[in-house]
């Protein structure tokens, strides 16, 4: 087994991904967190702000310095807001060095990005550079890591084994996608309030969340008519978890039994993804805490609609734990390590 130590550098640790991805590599048997980078020139010890890692970690941030990152890691990930990985990264992406970035900054064309982000896009040089990867989809031969957003790689793994084989009906694909409060981050607004979240439950960006471009853009990769959804997005009053209902027509009529065995085929060698026996949909519990994205489908003959409901983990599986999983393939490590985790369930 290849035992060599994978260095790696964290910037935006003091974030919500960040400090995931802290808590997820400290059990990842090859990985060393050799450097810590946020926007503070504060250089005490990560556990005097963060309790939660006394004893575990001996870490302080210090000055993000490109040249002494690529000296002294193997890879970094950005775990920032977005807008900042694309003011920061140049350097890296000239000298080949490896990067996995946890914001929307390099998923999207200049043009889409501006769109949908209403931020100054990277230069289209540089996104050129970076692979868009879906990690249960592993094919990159890019050194920039574009990690998919949240609600993406829900919706995404939900769609696929239809999209694969050309079996969406272009004008019917609704997704209705549920997100707990961590997705937003640890910036507090007036919607993020507790007394408006707690015991509440509201729509929001309806036809505007920047993940629907990302998803399209993935979509037409795989069937190439699609370009446009229909995808909603609203707030679940929990910490962490993301369901996604998805309702779709086909192009052809399929038993329900065949539906379900295209998305065993589509998953049977994908260690992260577990398709529920027929007829039985996954709840957010059962993947909470790990990097499992669990589906289900229940197909109505009457409307000739099909459900699917894809549940997700935001913080691991939507982003540092598929962030490692792209990390382990990268390296050539089997894609689990350091991530075989199951859910807290009571
Ligand atoms: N939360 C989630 O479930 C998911 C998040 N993402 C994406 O991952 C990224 C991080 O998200 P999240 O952790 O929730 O965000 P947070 O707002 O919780 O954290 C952002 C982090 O970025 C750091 N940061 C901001 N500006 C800079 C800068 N100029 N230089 C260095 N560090 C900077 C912050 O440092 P400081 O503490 O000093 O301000 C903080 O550590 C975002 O792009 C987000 O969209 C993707 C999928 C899911
Ligand atoms: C609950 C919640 O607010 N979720 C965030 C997820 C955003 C995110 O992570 O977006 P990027 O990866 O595109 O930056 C949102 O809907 O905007």
């Amino acid at each position: 087994m290849n035992k060599k130590i994978i260095n790696v550098a964290i910037v935006g640790v003091t974030g919500y991904g960040g400090l995931e991805l802290l808590r997820l590599l400290h059990n990842h048997p090859t990985v060393h967190v050799v450097s810590i980078h946020n926007t503070s020139n504060d250089s005490e010890d990560i556990s005097v702000s963060y309790p939660h890692l006394q004893s575990m970690y001996k870490i302080a941030p210090t000055p993000f310095d490109p040249l002494h990152i690529m000296q002294s890691t193997d890879l970094v990930f950005f775990a920032t807001s977005s807008g900042v990985s694309k003011d920061l990264v140049q350097q890296f992406i000239e000298a080949n060095f490896p990067v996995i970035d946890l914001s929307g900054d390099f998923r999207l064309n200049a043009p889409d990005y501006e769109v949908w982000y209403k931020k100054t896009p990277a230069p289209q040089s540089l996104l050129d550079q970076a692979n868009y990867s879906l990690a249960d989809f592993y094919q990159n031969d890019s050194h920039y890591i574009a990690n998919p957003g949240c609600y993406a790689t829900a919706t995404l793994l939900a769609l696929a084994p239809l999209a694969q084989q050309q079996l969406l009906d272009q004008e019917n694909i609704v997704i209705d996608a549920k997100s707990g409060l961590s997705g937003a981050g640890k910036s507090l607004n007036l919607s993020s309030h507790f007394v408006n979240v707690n015991e509440n439950f509201s729509m929001y960006k309806p036809n505007h969340h920047q993940h629907i471009p990302e998803i399209t853009q993935q979509l037409k990769h795989w069937q190439s008519n699609i370009d446009h959804i229909q995808f909603t997005t609203s707030l679940l009053p929990i910490n962490r978890g993301i369901f996604v209902s998805a309702y779709v027509k086909l192009t052809k009529q399929l038993s329900a039994d065949t539906l379900q065995k295209i998305f065993e085929d589509t998953y049977k060698n994908k260690p992260f993804v577990r398709v529920m026996p027929k007829d039985q949909l996954p709840d957010i519990k059962q993947v909470v805490g790990t990097n499992f994205a669990d589906i289900g489908l229940t197909y109505n003959p009457n409307t000739k609609y099909l459900t699917i409901v894809s549940v997700i983990d935001n913080m691991i599986k939507g982003a540092a734990g598929q962030a490692i999983q792209n990390m382990n393939h990268l390296f050539n490590l089997d894609e689990t390590t350091g991530l075989q985790l199951i859910a807290q369930y009571a």
